[in-house]
């Protein structure tokens, strides 16, 4: 009796129910969508006043000072809600949303750029193939270069680019052994540990005449190799380690919108990603994949089936520093017509492993059937052989939190560039050692 009525004293806050969204219902409810701080602050303590009564639930900005913790949260925009500008003419900062949920127009939009952008700006200096190996000791890596490949892969470190001066930073370890050439410099541990000097290859120096134009130069969706897996991502030639290869698409909802819209409507969880606290919609108004290429969203990688541990990923789904952007990045060298394979974060719901599971089972009581001569020990083996696979997708680590967990979440791999200036992909220049904690 005493629990129960404590626990009717204290009541269930809505997850939505936060500081952050109710500034966002704010500006979202007022005709411009934009709005001067105090203002800002001023309209979302008033919705919270009346929410709070309408719902009778406590109030998000309490305590003293709600409007100094109504404005931390605006300044900290931890979920990337809103941006700042100050409108010309005008003293005070403005607040305007960084996206307009729902719009799948403007969301298209969005990916198409960054995509042009990835295909132009970086894809040159991810896939170019040095011109010369001699004249420096510095390459692209070993799996641009099909004369070093007897090199050792693990020596090399790609830096990725710097945007302002065009030029990629490339470097190589040296190898253990003897330099690979006689005129070879290799950069000595010291220098390669502190990452001084960097040298830049600038465009000339790569051999540029196989550079893809377009996400289907590098990726096809086929059955996948998985078992029970349907559709899966393949790569239609070598994609070298630590380079982005595209980005998930999806409709930016906030999750309020999600649950209420679209969470249970036909698959829409399965192929919906996080970014922060944002649903990226990735399904039709029937909560179906958008499966026809010729649609503008659609998107391969919403076809990139699960490995069976973070580890074993070759690809991994990365927070970008522009708003809603997830980039998928390679993590290793994929070879021609291998299996895209990624890790869908922590809290998903994996209801195909208990499907595998089954299917397993049932499989191994048809071959117990037939092979009832042979010893019971094999059989046992077997059992557990296959047990340690689903074991790994299925027990301890997958613990399915509660329904919001429904859909897989990039936060186990976000990366805050918070110092990084927006509107840029090239920016997230990730190291070897970041990746490979991925
Ligand atoms: C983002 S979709 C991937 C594409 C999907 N295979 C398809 O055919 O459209 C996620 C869904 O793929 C399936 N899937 C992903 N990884 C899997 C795995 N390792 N084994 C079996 N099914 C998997 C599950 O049905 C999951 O809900």
């Amino acid at each position: 009796m005493e629990s129960l009525k404590r626990k009717r004293k204290t009541p269930i806050q809505p997850r939505w129910y936060n500081q952050a969204y109710l500034l966002f219902l704010a500006l979202r409810q007022h005709a411009q969508d934009s709005l001067p701080r105090t203002e800002l602050i001023e309209a979302a303590i008033e919705l919270d006043k009346k929410i709070g009564v309408e719902l009778q639930l406590p109030r998000v900005f309490r305590g003293k000072t709600p409007k100094n913790s109504a404005s931390a949260t605006l300044t900290n925009n931890s979920d990337r809600y809103f941006v700042a500008y100050k409108p010309e003419g005008s003293k005070s900062t403005h607040f305007k949303l960084a996206y307009t949920p729902g719009n799948v127009d403007d969301a298209v939009t969005e990916y198409q750029n960054w995509f042009k952008k990835l295909i132009e700006h970086d894809w040159p200096f991810c896939f170019g193939v040095p011109k010369s190996i001699d004249e420096t000791h510095y390459h692209t890596p070993v799996s641009h270069v099909d004369e070093l490949e007897s090199m050792d892969k693990e020596l090399v470190d790609l830096s990725l680019i710097d945007e302002n001066s065009n030029k990629v930073k490339v470097y190589i370890e040296p190898p253990t052994a003897s330099p690979p050439t006689a005129t070879a410099t290799p950069v000595t541990p010291t220098a390669t540990k502190q990452k001084e000097p960097e040298p830049l290859i600038t465009l000339d120096q790569l051999d540029l005449t196989n550079i893809p134009q377009s996400w289907h130069d590098i990726v096809q969706v086929k059955p996948s190799l998985i078992p029970f897996g349907g559709n899966g991502l393949f790569a239609k030639r070598k994609l070298p380690y630590n380079t982005p290869i595209g980005f998930y698409f999806g409709v930016p909802m906030t999750e309020d919108e999600f649950d209420s819209l679209k969470d249970r409507v036909g698959r829409s969880s399965e192929y919906s990603i996080m970014y922060r606290r944002t649903v990226l919609d990735a399904t039709d108004d029937q909560g179906q994949p958008i499966t026809d290429p010729e649609s503008p969203r659609y998107c391969p990688f919403h076809f990139m089936n699960e490995t069976s541990s973070q580890k074993t990923a070759s690809v991994a789904f990365v927070e970008g520093a522009v708003v809603n952007q997830i980039i998928c990045w390679t993590k290793k060298e994929i070879e021609k017509d291998e299996e895209l394979l990624v890790w869908y974060g922590k809290d998903v719901h994996r209801y195909w492993t208990k499907e595998e599971e089954e299917a397993q089972e049932q499989q191994k009581r048809k071959n117990c059937k037939k092979k009832e001569t042979k010893p019971s020990t094999k059989s046992n083996n077997n059992n557990n052989n296959n047990n340690n696979n689903s074991d790994m997708l299925a027990k301890d680590e997958f613990v399915i939190v509660d329904e919001s967990s429904a859909y897989f979440s990039s936060t186990e791999l976000q990366i805050q560039r918070d110092s990084q200036p927006l509107n840029q992909i090239t920016l997230v220049n990730y190291t070897k050692e970041e990746v490979e904690k991925w």
